[in-house]
């Protein structure tokens, strides 16, 4: 599918869908467990890919109304699937089932899209490898397929901390359920930090004690999952809240604006995007115990931002650069490339489509703003959800009309993207290409 967005204002009240990063987590949490309730979830295309995988080890997950969740785990260990697991396009089932897959008592074969064929998955069978299982490419180059053979009883290992944190929160989620537990230790600096926070906050809330310790992280084994209630409920996604908001702050009425609804605060990094627009000049009101955030547009202004525990957030920073006036600066920003595409050389490259000058480096991209007013044109999605999300805000404010190809990739976070654009007034089509 093609989109084609008309530039157009904003305004109206948008709800938050629920954390992606959440809800993987929870049905992973509720598949270790007996039985549980998992209510708020995001059903997009990750999240079912997760949820293939618990059925496949065992348990069953069903689809009560939209977003609940009833899950019969699989208890503990999981079992030999049937099947090879289809991750799709999502990293994170592909890391948190690998680790998973090491503790059957026999082989797991995981696979996905080409995207995520692409993505660095090494670290992690070495370290499973380390730990006692047999984990390998079949390429024998870091990336899926992958052949994972358990049963590993657990230990002591180290790992590169600046690929990605999901290693980290993969070897917690399994470690607590085999018999020696294990002990992290980080080689380099932990990038995506708050990641493993929404990890030990949801092990928390499942009954299980994982823990920071002086060189990284370390859960005891033999401990079972057990939500407290046998329910648990996913808060708002604040990688998600980043495009209503920034489209608040680029394209909001002055006066009216937007407002989100079901932000609540949590361990979530991507909350920084708040303070985010805020410094870039737009008129922000957040009222954390009612969960809403107002926004209207107002002139903005350049602004330097570290993504170093928010890369998820460079597509959208990248966009509101491209409209505020002088130049935006995103650092510590390398990991960024290891996601669904390099979002680094994607926003540079589509925004340039659009007239916009940026300069680009290993671990930064720099947006230089003001001047260059963005053109309507025709930019490529690149099968990656939040450029394309990303790409259709700079639509609202460009000269003219931006065509997104392969837009139906927002599924993967955000299935009702493009609908909540137009209940905010966005003039838009779809062409299915047929
Ligand atoms: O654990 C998670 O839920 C995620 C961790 C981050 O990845 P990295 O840790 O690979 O940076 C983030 O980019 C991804 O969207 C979701
Ligand atoms: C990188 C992302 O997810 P994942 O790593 O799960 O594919 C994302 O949602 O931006």
């Amino acid at each position: 599918m093609n989109v084609t967005i008309t530039p157009s204002s904003v305004e109206g009240t948008a709800r938050a869908p629920p954390s992606k990063s959440y809800t993987h987590r929870a049905i992973l949490a509720a598949g270790y467990a007996d039985e549980a309730t998992v209510r708020d979830a995001l059903w997009s295309a990750d999240t079912q890919a997760t949820a293939r995988a618990v059925d496949l080890f065992g348990g069953d997950v069903t689809r009560a109304g939209d977003a609940t969740l009833e899950i019969d785990g699989f208890d503990g260990r999981p079992d030999v699937p049937a099947d090879v697991i289809d991750c799709a396009n999502s990293g994170t089932t592909t890391r948190l089932v690998t680790a998973a897959a090491a503790l059957a008592d026999g082989t797991t074969v995981l696979t996905g899209d080409e995207s995520l064929r692409s993505r660095p998955q090494g670290p992690l069978l070495e370290a499973l490898s380390d730990l006692g299982a047999e984990a390998y490419s079949t390429r024998g180059n870091g990336l899926a397929p992958l052949v994972i053979t358990g049963p590993l009883s657990g230990g002591a290992v180290s790992i590169p901390g600046d690929v990605s944190s999901q290693y980290i929160t993969a070897l917690l989620m399994a470690g607590a359920v085999t018999d020696e537990g294990i002990e992290i230790d980080l080689e380099t600096e932990l990038k995506s930090a708050p990641y493993v926070d929404i990890t030990l906050e949801v092990l928390a809330d499942f009954g299980v004690d994982a823990h920071q310790t002086d060189d990284g992280f370390a859960v005891d084994g033999g401990q079972s999952y057990r939500p407290a209630g046998g329910d648990y409920a996913v808060p708002g996604d604040f990688s998600s809240i980043s495009y209503p908001l920034a489209a608040g702050a680029i394209a909001g009425d002055d006066g009216d604006g937007v407002r989100i609804e079901g932000a609540n605060p949590s361990a979530q990094g991507d909350t920084a995007i708040v303070e985010i627009v805020e410094r870039m000049g737009a008129n922000v009101d957040w009222d954390q115990d009612a969960g809403t955030i107002d926004i209207s547009s107002a002139p903005l202004t350049g602004i330097e931002v570290d993504v170093e525990d928010t890369p998820d957030l460079l597509p959208t920073i990248a966009t509101l650069g491209a409209v505020a006036d002088g130049d935006t600066r995103i650092t510590n920003a390398e990991h960024v490339r290891y996601k669904e595409t390099d979002r680094v050389s994607a926003m540079a490259e589509e925004l340039g489509k659009m007239g916009v000058e940026t300069t680009e480096e290993r671990d930064s991209l720099t947006v230089h703003g003001g001047d260059s007013r963005l053109e309507g044109a025709i930019v490529s999605g690149c099968d990656d959800h939040r450029i394309i999300m990303s790409l259709a805000l700079a639509g609202l404010v460009a000269d003219g009309e931006t065509t997104i190809e392969g837009a139906d990739h927002v599924d993967v976070s955000f299935p009702g993207f493009f609908g909540l654009l137009e209940e905010l007034g966005v003039i838009l089509e779809r062409d299915d290409g047929k």
